[in-house]
């Protein structure tokens, strides 16, 4: 059961593990250990229950579900140089589900290549696509739109389960003014914009219909799907919500020396006491890319010099703990358009909003039951491109794996650009999805409740700044198909009027101005191979230096995939699942 303080949790046997962390990972793994009768478990989640926030249950409204809400750990990142010293928004969502109780609910598996590389770099096949694939099998459940209609062609049945957990579905509304545009375009331009048409077969190059984490006209999370009604009514399953997790204590050693982690200190929100709890066998931080590595350093585990100059005494040296950040920059790329059924219809006029939101409330249908995005693509700058790959070795996981994504919008996606008086418009936003910048997170203080220093690393190096400016200009030759003849009329923000292509410098300056990030940051407690001199978890997710500790969240994957993030931390929990129950032999 879901509780909200801590006396009302049964405590008449003690817990077998403790997950910090009801997020996307937190809540797959506790679905999974607590398929073992024997197996008990407790989640503990800083923030409140998912149940009634409206934001985070109609789709459309995932734009509001954060920044700068309840729901939000409310992060800015440190300036970044890359983009003119401009500090960023950085949200994390902060109730149960996590994140991916606030995400744009994008489901992308990334490409097999980017798996592979995962299994080489860990030297552990265990995260290759092929022996990934039961796990996503058991994560997916296909599910039919809001709408019901034909989906032939829009997506590849043969590489969808419909045997999960967590519903996947094609968009539920038709955008007639920008479906068949993008979908012409990939027909009149298919060299460089070819139509695929299934992004998550393993072969995701191309352009498609966007799958997203929909169930009918409901956002489907860790909360909703992992935690539904037949699993949290299970006897050995108790999450406990408003409980904020303040470090990590050791307990004793290890037959090898090392020091035993299966203790908690936790605060509980509602009544501001501190109290603690331990785990019978293995304690699991599932607390995501930011808090998970601000959590290990709070505890002592982390880079000496960082730790004692906060004065916290060192446990474990290791100074991987919070680096090798890698996240995608994304830059928002808005064109005035000749429409008036673009999102602006609605956000201009109060009338509209709630008469689709009564639409919405009678029947799960309408505008409302979509997330944002109609169609993504996967693209590569090609050989021929001389001036970028004489200069540059390729940072793709391989041959067949995006360097940069294109994601299409119907209007101005709300928080990337503030709303215009009049006017509509379309986005095709950009991103580089195969970065080679790195950042860090940092403890800033010792107080647990004060944020850490968030830096992506944005455009830090002169390969994803190129290929930024590549993919600008690619999102302008696709609208040079014919299809958007009489659709565009000018681009919203700098730029040539026309094209939107002005000089290098130009493209540079509007790209250093308007940069963000698409909140995909993983790397933070990097898998690495069991004797490597780097990294902060073994490939079966064992915290290096200490016993009885696994990290499982995006925060492992040791490099950010050409990919939205979910799926692969989906991935991470089911695996953790298997993982777990090999070693303690019930499986
Ligand atoms: C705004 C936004 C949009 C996104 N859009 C997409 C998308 O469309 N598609 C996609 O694939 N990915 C998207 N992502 C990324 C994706 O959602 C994340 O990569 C993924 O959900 C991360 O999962 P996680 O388990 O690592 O962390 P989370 O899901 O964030 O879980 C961490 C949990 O730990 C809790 N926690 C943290 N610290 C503590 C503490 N001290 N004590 C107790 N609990 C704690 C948090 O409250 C949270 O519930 C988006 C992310 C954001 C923020």
């Amino acid at each position: 059961a879901i509780y909200e303080r801590f006396e009302d949790v049964p405590q008449d046997s003690p817990f077998d593990f403790v997950i910090i962390g009801g997020g996307t990972a937190g809540n797959a793994l506790a679905n999974r250990l607590t398929e073992i009768p024997d197996f008990n478990v407790l989640v503990l989640e800083a923030g409140p229950s998912n149940e009634g926030v409206v934001d985070s249950i109609v789709p459309f409204f995932c734009a509001q579900a954060v920044p700068f809400t309840p729901w939000d750990w409310n992060y800015t990142t440190i300036p970044q140089k890359g983009i003119n010293n401009r500090s960023v928004i950085y949200p994390r969502g902060h109730l149960l589900g996590g994140s991916s109780s606030v995400n744009f609910m994008a489901y992308l598996r990334g490409s097999s290549q980017d798996w592979d590389r995962y299994a080489s770099i860990t030297g552990d096949h265990g995260w290759s696509w092929d022996a990934i694939q039961p796990l996503i099998h058991r994560n997916e459940k296909w599910t039919e739109p809001a709408d019901h209609h034909n989906t032939t062609g829009q997506f590849n049945p043969d590489v969808h389960s419909t045997k999960g957990i967590n519903s996947v579905s094609l968009a539920g509304f038709p955008r007639p003014n920008l479906d068949p545009r993008v979908i012409r375009t990939t027909k009149d331009l298919p060299d460089e914009f070819p139509f695929n048409e299934d992004m998550n077969s393993g072969s995701h190059l191309g352009i498609g219909w966007t799958q997203a984490t929909i169930n009918g006209g409901r956002r489907s999370s860790s909360a909703t799907s992992y935690l539904g009604p037949r699993f949290i009514s299970r006897k050995n399953l108790h999450v406990l919500v408003n409980a904020r997790v303040t470090r990590l204590v050791q307990t004793g050693r290890a037959r090898n020396g090392t020091p035993k982690i299966l203790g908690v200190e936790f605060v509980d929100i509602n009544t501001n006491r501190k109290l603690t709890v331990n785990a019978r066998r293995e304690l699991i931080l599932s607390a995501g890319s930011v808090n998970t590595p601000q959590l290990l350093q709070l505890s002592g585990i982390g880079d000496h010099s960082l730790l004692s100059s906060l004065n916290i005494r060192t446990l474990v040296h290791n100074p991987s703990v919070g680096q090798n950040l890698s996240d995608h920059p994304l830059l928002p790329n808005i064109w005035l358009v000749n429409s008036t059924d673009t999102f602006e219809a609605a956000e201009r006029n109060a009338t509209i909003a709630a008469e689709q939101l009564q639409e919405w409330e009678a029947t799960e249908k309408g505008p409302l039951v979509d997330t944002l995005l109609d169609h993504l693509g996967w693209l590569r700058v090609p050989d021929n491109e001389t001036d970028i790959w004489d200069r540059f070795e390729d940072p793709a996981a391989g041959r067949d794996t995006a360097h940069y994504e294109l994601l299409f919008s119907n209007g101005i996606v709300p928080g990337t650009f503030p709303l215009p008086p009049a006017g509509n418009f379309l986005s095709v936003v950009t991103a580089v999805v195969s970065p080679t910048s790195r950042g860090s997170i940092r403890l800033n203080t010792s107080d647990p409740f004060s944020a850490p220093l968030i830096d992506p690393g944005l455009l830090n190096t002169p390969l994803d700044f190129e290929i930024i400016k590549y993919s600008i200009r690619s999102a302008q030759r696709f609208l040079s198909g014919r299809a958007w003849k009489d659709y565009i009329i000018a681009p919203l923000n700098g730029l040539d009027n026309t094209t939107m292509v002005g000089t290098d410098e130009e493209l540079g300056e509007y790209v250093r101005a308007n940069t963000a990030t698409i909140f995909h940051p993983v790397g933070t407690a990097s898998m690495a191979p069991v004797d490597a001199d780097w990294g902060v978890v073994d490939p079966d997710l064992r915290v290096k230096g200490v016993s009885g500790l696994r990290v499982v969240d995006a925060s492992v994957l040791p490099i950010v995939p050409a990919a939205h993030t979910q799926v692969p931390t989906y991935i991470v929990g089911e695996r953790a699942g298997d993982l777990i129950k090999q070693a303690w032999g019930v499986l």
